[in-house]
């Protein structure tokens, strides 16, 4: 795009309701060329964060905004930042095109870009059906078009993956990691790290109206505590060759969770106890693990 991009900055954005605090003093950055997912349980505050940052909603204290500027004072909003936070308030009697076409009227665009976004999130065949009709799979679709009316350098995307089917899934992944890859700042909210694991670079967590994580996918990756599955006929025998080997370990229905430790480790000290194995197994990544255990469970509305 041949420009520096556009950063997203949170700076101490608290929003209260009556006393609560559904924000509470957040900072963060969300840098272009990238795609971000804003991660958090439900009720952690994400959809309050992402309405202040589009003006929906007044800062109690703080700021959000775009490159310094509050999408209220962007001089051309539409072609600066797209922004898709609800699937489902699009009037069910109208088509995607009578609805796109209406907003790029409003905006000064050219009618021809309906169809053009439209067809570029695969709507294409269903651009003049009502969309009263539509799966929310193709509600999200319609979002993610009027996102990108105005061809936006920042997307701003609220749980855009939900009611995807796999195909959806791939395909969106896609879509934002082609549009991340042109320099464009991609924000994307979900209450689940798997369903966006895949497709963000970056990653912030907010559990509970505060950031509790903030860093690149791969630091939650490489911050993932190793844990060995491991078995044995003998379980008494098992238990006190890990004890004597000095492992923090857990009794599980199937055996023991040693933590901290490679497999040859416990392999050898079970060995050097005279103990027969018959599981020895490296857990799984558990990257979903390690986010619920940074949410704390988080309270989920
Ligand atoms: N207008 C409001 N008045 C009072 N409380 C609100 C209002 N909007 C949000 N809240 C509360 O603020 C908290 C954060 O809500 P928010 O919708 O931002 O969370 P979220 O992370 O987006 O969750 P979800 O994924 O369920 O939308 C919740 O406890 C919610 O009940």
């Amino acid at each position: 795009m041949g420009d520096p991009g556009v950063t997203i900055e949170f700076s101490s954005l608290t929003k209260t309701f009556g006393g609560f605090a559904a924000v509470n003093d957040i900072s963060f950055s969300v840098k272009p060329g990238r795609v971000t997912g804003f991660l958090g349980p439900n009720g952690a505050g994400k959809t309050t964060s992402l309405r202040t940052l589009l003006g929906l909603v007044n800062p109690t204290s703080g700021s959000a905004t775009f490159g310094g500027t509050r999408y209220r004072d962007l001089p051309t909003p539409l072609t600066t930042v797209g922004a898709a936070l609800e699937a489902a308030s699009f009037h069910p009697g109208r088509s995607a095109r009578h609805h796109l076409e209406i907003y790029a009227r409003a905006a000064g665009l050219p009618l021809a870009r309906a169809r053009e976004v439209l067809t570029l999130v695969g709507l294409d065949p269903f651009v003049d059906k009502r969309v009263g009709g539509y799966s929310l799979g193709m509600r999200q679709r319609l979002g993610l078009a009027y996102a990108m009316l105005g061809d936006p350098r920042v997307l701003v995307l609220d749980e855009p993956v939900n009611g995807l089917d796999p195909e959806g899934i791939k395909w969106i992944r896609e879509l934002l990691r082609g549009l991340a890859a042109e320099g464009r700042t991609v924000l994307i909210s979900s209450h689940l790290l798997s369903e966006v694991q895949q497709t963000v670079d970056d990653v912030v967590i907010i559990s509970k109206g505060e950031i509790v994580h903030e860093g690149t996918l791969a630091d939650l990756d490489t911050g993932d505590q190793l844990r060995v599955h491991v078995d044995s006929p003998d379980r008494a025998a098992l238990q006190a060759a890990l004890e004597s080997a000095g492992f923090a370990f857990d009794v599980s229905r199937t055996g023991f969770i040693v933590r901290d430790v490679e497999p040859g480790a416990v392999g050898h000290a079970a060995f050097v106890s005279g103990v027969e194995l018959h599981v020895l197994q490296r857990k799984s990544s558990g990257l979903e693990e390690r986010f619920l255990s940074i949410v704390g469970g988080g309270d989920v509305a």
